[in-house]
């Protein structure tokens, strides 16, 4: 009976995704349902705010992320004591571990839960999504709280904490590499990959079309907690404002405008602000269950994470992680590049993400259809309507759009 159910759910699938029968076929371990399965049962974000002169700008991290918290344990109502663990994914807060423990305070969560703070760069978000998956699986609790938040607006891009470095790193090459400015690595990808000034700023362009689309369409709404906090203006005059959307995107940008962008990282070069992501503040949180925990509390399941993978790349090229790393997720859920249905692929500048999608033959029609980009790769079966006819997404980062919020705005 049970693997009737199964099949059935994946003919209604095939339906959905326009494909035939057989081509799914294959693919029915892997869609089969079990009680040990890792699942999303609630996932909110904050709206992203520009740094430094944006909405956020006199929020604190720990304020936004209680937001991410609260909308998640209060849109399917659980109470915050039942909680096995939380984790937080955070890059530039060198005190990120008590920022999400004030943070759980400020939501109500009591001190009998415990919390960590988790640092991958750009993956942390993710990363803290799988450390709770990994408690979940290992039973040590059916149910867990995974986040992130970034406050650019107060941390900067980082770079604290390097005055009192060994010396030693400039003689090992890839050490010292490990020290390139992010933007720096991405003029080393355009050249290395042959990633055209044009290519990059077609990325951006149509990446800030579709987000701006998005949000007309109201895609993003609900996903999005909407947060009311007190902004300073110009003269200094504090008021109350209630931020819904997302800050940045913009959608009538031209490939004219972006052609007359200059360089921003090396004179000469192609990443102009135009074609990277802007710097962000933002939180977000994810619920996760075992499948088991999810039905008997009768809990709505959002998705199931079917695979998950870490590579590494050459530090001077961080960015071309997605090329590394999603074909070893892909093996490990048995899948092909055309299985997928939507790519997010969240990279911080256009000639990462172009790089990637070129040198995996993505379709270009399955690349980030909110214009979002990711990388870092997790494979979720979704089961719920994200889009229409899609069911199987791959992203890096996290559940659609959490964490590591500094990058992602500029292409939302
Ligand atoms: C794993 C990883 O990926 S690591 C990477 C981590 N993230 C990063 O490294 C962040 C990268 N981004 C940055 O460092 C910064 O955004 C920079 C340095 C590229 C640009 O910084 P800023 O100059 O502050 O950019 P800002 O967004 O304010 O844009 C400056 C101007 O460029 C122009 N501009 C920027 N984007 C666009 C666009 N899409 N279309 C048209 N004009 C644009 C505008 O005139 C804008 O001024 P305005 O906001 O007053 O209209």
């Amino acid at each position: 009976m049970e693997r009737l159910n199964v099949i059935a759910s994946h003919l209604s699938m095939s339906e959905k995704r326009g494909m035939a029968t057989s081509e799914v076929a294959g693919s029915v371990k892997l869609f089969s349902f079990n009680p040990d399965d890792i699942v999303v049962v609630a996932a909110l974000r904050t709206p992203i705010g520009k740094s430094r002169r944006g909405v956020f700008k006199d929020t604190h991290g720990d304020d936004l992320l209680s937001q991410a918290f609260n909308g998640v344990l209060k849109s399917v109502n659980i109470r915050p004591d039942e909680i096995g663990d939380i984790c937080v994914g955070n890059v530039n807060d060198a005190r990120a571990s008590v920022t999400a423990r004030f943070a759980q305070f400020f939501s109500g969560i009591p001190h009998t839960v415990p919390v960590s703070a988790v640092n991958r760069q750009c993956g942390s978000g993710l990363q803290a999504f799988m450390n709770i998956a990994g408690g979940i699986k290992n039973k040590a609790y059916p149910l867990g709280l995974a986040g992130g938040f970034e406050m650019m607006s107060k941390s900067g891009m980082g770079g604290k904490g390097f005055d009192d470095m060994n010396p030693r790193i400039m003689d090992v090459k890839e050490a010292k590499d490990s020290l390139i400015p992010m933007g720096l690595t991405s003029e080393i990808v355009a050249e290395r990959y042959g990633v055209s000034r044009e290519v990059q700023d077609r990325f951006s362009m149509d990446s800030h079309k579709k987000a701006a689309a998005a949000t007309k369409n109201g895609h993003f709404k609900a996903e999005i907690i909407p947060v009311t906090v007190e902004v300073e203006d110009m003269e200094g005059n504090r008021r109350t404002i209630t931020v819904t959307e997302d800050e940045g995107i913009r959608g009538n940008t031209t490939m004219e405008v972006l052609a007359k962008l200059k360089p921003a990282f090396k004179q000469g070069g192609t990443t102009t602000a135009g074609n990277s992501s802007q710097t962000s503040d933002g939180a977000a949180a994810v619920l996760v269950a075992s499948r088991e925990e999810a039905k008997r509390r009768g809990l709505p399941i959002l998705g199931t994470l079917r695979a998950f993978a870490v590579v590494g790349v050459a530090p001077d090229e961080m960015g071309v992680g997605p090329a590394a790393a999603i074909p070893q997720a892909l093996k490990m859920a048995g899948l092909t590049i055309d299985d997928i249905d939507v790519y997010e692929i969240n990279e911080a500048f256009a000639s990462q993400a172009a790089y990637c999608v070129r040198k995996l033959g993505i379709p270009s029609e399955k690349v980030n259809p909110k214009g979002r980009w990711v990388w870092y790769p997790c494979v979720w079966e979704q089961e719920w309507e994200l889009l229409p006819s899609s069911n199987i997404i791959l992203e890096t980062y996290v559940l659609r759009d959490l964490i590591n919020v500094y990058k992602h705005l500029n292409f939302e």
